[in-house]
């Protein structure tokens, strides 16, 4: 069967760490739709640098969490990180493309687990991560100023809209 045609999703806001285009310390996250995956094509640069030539283990574990987020429009529930895991299975070296594609795994109640692979231009899977989110209402953010930002992103987001060809 052909691949699902790629939607691009929209960023959470313009200021997130993992794919705010207004961010000047993020890590600008394309992120479209297969399916029932979400994808995103990242290459680590200097910025985010570890060992000498290689990415750091947070700004691996930063892209796979903001990722899971996008799976959160798939599934039209508002829910945050309770847990994340990331398996580094071979160092990951700056400036090249690896393509991260995460999705939910199984859901039970309030509970999302979600599973995500990072793999590179040679094919070579270097790290998976497994997450579980926690579905929260709007007031969760209330007391932070966010909630009628969240609920905006909730509200407005119409994937379909914004479908493209690759
Ligand atoms: C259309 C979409 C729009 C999207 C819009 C999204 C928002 C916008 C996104 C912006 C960008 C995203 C970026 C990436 C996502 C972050 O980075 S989110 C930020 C990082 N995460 C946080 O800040 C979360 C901080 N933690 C918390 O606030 C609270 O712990 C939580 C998560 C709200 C949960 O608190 P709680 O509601 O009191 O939950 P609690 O009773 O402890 O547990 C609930 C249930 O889960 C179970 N549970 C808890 N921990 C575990 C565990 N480790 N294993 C198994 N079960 C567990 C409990 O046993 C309990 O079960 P039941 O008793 O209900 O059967």
């Amino acid at each position: 069967m052909a691949d699902p045609m790629p939607i691009s999703l929209p960023p959470h806001h313009p200021q997130c760490l993992g794919c705010g285009p207004d961010n000047p310390a993020g890590l600008h996250l394309d992120v479209h739709r297969h399916g029932d995956t979400v994808v995103t094509d990242i290459t680590f640069d200097p910025r985010h640098r570890g060992a000498p030539g290689l990415a750091h283990g947070g700004a691996i574990s930063a892209a796979c969490d903001d990722l899971f987020g996008f799976v959160l429009y798939l599934v039209e529930e508002v829910a945050v990180t309770r847990t994340l895991t990331v398996n580094y299975l071979a160092p990951v070296p700056l400036g090249q493309p690896h393509r991260i594609t995460a999705r939910l795994q199984h859901r039970h109640g309030r509970r999302l687990h979600l599973e995500a692979t990072g793999t590179g231009p040679d094919g070579l899977t270097r790290f998976t991560a497994e997450a579980l989110f926690l579905t929260v209402d709007h007031n969760h953010f209330a007391p932070h100023g966010a909630d009628t930002e969240v609920q905006a992103m909730f509200t407005h987001h119409q994937p379909h809209d914004r479908e493209h060809h690759n």
